[in-house]
């Protein structure tokens, strides 16, 4: 098989990622290749510095939405390239079909990360490929980022987050059981746990608007969607936990796997110095929600 190929972290499939995606697409419909992503499952920082805050996207997930465009994927891990020279690099891609390679101008791969456009061009008439190379792609000021989107995220500018990525951003895991406090409260919540499979960020601490349900189900609902640390009940907890309170359900959501979309920050988390006080503000939540619908449902 020939392919047209691009490679990548690709964490979050953002605007920017979409443009060399679909000239990667283009290119592959053009030359009669099947379009190959290569993708990374998480950036260089995450193996080198404890300060990486977290995934956008799973790998799968990021599989998933590069599939649905038409790609072919491949997932690998730094650690098992990190060594690989960029000359035994791009030899790897010649042998397994690479007709064409679509990336960046900053785009740098192999040991050192010696490998770069400028190797890429000396190189592809030697071996019989194509380098097709995409200039930074821009908002009106800023540079299309997974890091500027993570850090959207982290500071509870959802929809600003929504709109780099072309998407609604989501959250996904398996529901666990804990201390059956939410029944009481009147607000049952499916607790889920994000990180379940790879290490995804946990955005600003507070209250959103979500849609979702159990994942790939034909039946959604709105919810109410709280991160944090839950500081009214003073536990001993290091985790962050997210928990979901879906509107108009009832229902068991114990091991199934839930996914919502996360819409619009409501309120930050806050300490009541009673449960009826939190109860109180839950209730008003729920309202504030209620009102909010209409603008999200078409
Ligand atoms: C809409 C909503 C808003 C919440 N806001 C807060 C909050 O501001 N502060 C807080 O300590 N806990 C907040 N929580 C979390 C509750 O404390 C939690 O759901 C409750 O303790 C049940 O916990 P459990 O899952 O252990 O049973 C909120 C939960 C929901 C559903
Ligand atoms: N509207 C709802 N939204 C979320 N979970 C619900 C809802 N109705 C029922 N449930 C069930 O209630 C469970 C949560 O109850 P809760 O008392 O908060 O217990 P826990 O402390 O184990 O989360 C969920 O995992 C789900 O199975």
């Amino acid at each position: 098989m020939n392919y047209a190929v691009t490679i990548g972290t690709f964490d979050g499939v953002h605007k920017g990622h979409q443009v060399i995606l679909k000239k990667t697409l283009d290119y592959a419909e053009k030359h009669q290749l099947k379009p190959k992503a290569y993708i990374m499952k998480y950036p260089a920082l995450h193996h080198f510095s404890n300060d990486f805050v977290g995934l956008i996207y799973p790998s799968y997930k990021r599989e998933e939405i590069l599939q649905s465009m038409g790609f072919e994927t491949e997932v690998f891990e730094l650690p098992d390239v990190i060594n690989i020279t960029h000359g035994e690099y791009l030899d790897f891609l010649l042998n397994n079909g690479m007709k064409c390679i679509v990336c960046g101008e900053d785009f740098t791969f192999g040991k050192g990360k010696k490998g770069d456009i400028n190797f890429l061009l000396a190189e592809r008439h030697k071996k019989d490929f194509i380098v097709e190379i995409i200039n930074d792609i821009k908002t009106s000021e800023t540079r299309i980022s997974s890091t500027f989107i993570r850090r959207s995220i982290q500071n509870g500018r959802i929809e600003e987050a929504n709109k780099l990525l072309g998407r609604n951003w989501t959250l996904e895991g398996p529901v666990y059981e804990d201390r059956h406090v939410g029944f009481k409260l009147g607000f049952p919540t499916a607790n889920i746990d994000i990180r379940y499979k790879e290490k995804i960020i946990y955005p600003k601490f507070g209250v959103y608007l979500v849609y979702g349900g159990v994942k790939n189900s034909p039946y959604k609902y709105f919810g109410l969607m709280s991160v944090g640390m839950r500081p009214t009940f003073n536990l001993d907890i290091k985790e962050p936990k997210v928990e979901i309170y879906f509107l108009d359900y009832f229902g068991d959501l114990y091991n199934k796997v839930i996914e919502v979309e996360v819409l619009k920050f409501m309120r930050e988390e806050m300490k009541f110095s009673s449960e009826k006080e939190l109860i109180s503000q839950m209730i008003k939540d729920e309202d504030n929600a209620r009102k909010l619908l209409s603008q999200f449902q078409n």
